[in-house]
């Protein structure tokens, strides 16, 4: 069953056009890869799916673009779709770890609580689920309280995970999750995203065409701001 549909999807900001005519079915529960060179619209195209251009002077969105979430069919775009909503079910994760200053627990409570200020015993409990599933529990249990910014690039990109997981998403976007890590936490990353697409349907940039192949479920290659294959 397809996730997520665009027909005629396309981005302009200001005079720019970035992504033109884009029509395709992504499969729930699969990882599907987008591929293409330097500029060609990638993460312009993650950034559409969950309305991250809300604020940015001068973007306008057109065409359709529908996901099925929480069993429904869901037009981000109209009106009566609520942003705040839309982003906790099709949770990001971004290219270079972007944490916030404090420490490891932090990063995880915040989130929760800015949506939901569940009693202590639960968010624990969400907390311990939440690295586990990103496979960094064992690594963090005894220091929650310590900064993140002290684990390594790969815990830090994996607590970039656990973030987004913790507030139980449909979909993942993963924004070239890989770059900026060494071979080791490269393939560590790599296996934590196989092990999660069967309960998550996952869209992921890469530049890599030897890890779409090794990865991918379905490739989706872009040029310029449009789709060549599909
Ligand atoms: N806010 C913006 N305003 C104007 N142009 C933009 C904006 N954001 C991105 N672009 C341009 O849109 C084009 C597509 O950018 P995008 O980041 O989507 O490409 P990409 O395929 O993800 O590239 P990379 O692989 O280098 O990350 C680029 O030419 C970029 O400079």
């Amino acid at each position: 069953m397809s996730a997520i549909r665009c027909h005629q999807l396309s981005l302009a900001i200001g005079k720019r056009q970035l992504l033109s005519n884009i029509s395709l079915e992504l499969p729930g529960n699969k990882l599907s890869v987008l591929l293409g060179p330097s500029g060609s619209g990638k993460t312009s195209f993650l950034r559409v799916l969950n309305r991250l251009h809300d604020d940015t002077a001068g973007a306008r969105v057109s065409g359709e673009l529908t996901l099925s979430l929480s069993g429904q069919t869901i037009h981000p775009y109209h009106h009566g779709t609520d942003p705040v909503w839309l982003r906790r079910r099709v949770g990001m994760v971004f290219q270079h770890p972007n944490l916030l200053p404090g420490s490891i627990g932090h990063n995880l409570r915040l989130p929760v609580q800015l949506v939901k200020n569940p009693p202590r015993a639960e968010l624990a409990q969400r907390i311990e689920a939440a690295l586990r599933e990103a496979q960094l529990w064992d690594e963090v249990c005894m220091r929650l309280d310590a900064p993140a910014a002290s684990l390594s690039g790969g815990q830090q990109q994996r607590l970039c995970l656990a973030r987004a997981l913790i507030l139980q998403p449909e979909i993942l976007l993963l924004d070239e999750p890989t770059v900026s890590l060494d071979t080791q936490a490269s393939s560590d990353i790599e296996a934590l995203i196989t092990s999660l697409k069967c309960r998550y349907t996952l869209v992921m940039v890469s530049h890599n065409p030897v890890q779409a192949k090794r990865l991918a479920d379905k490739i989706i290659v872009f040029r310029d701001g449009s789709l060549v294959d599909s």
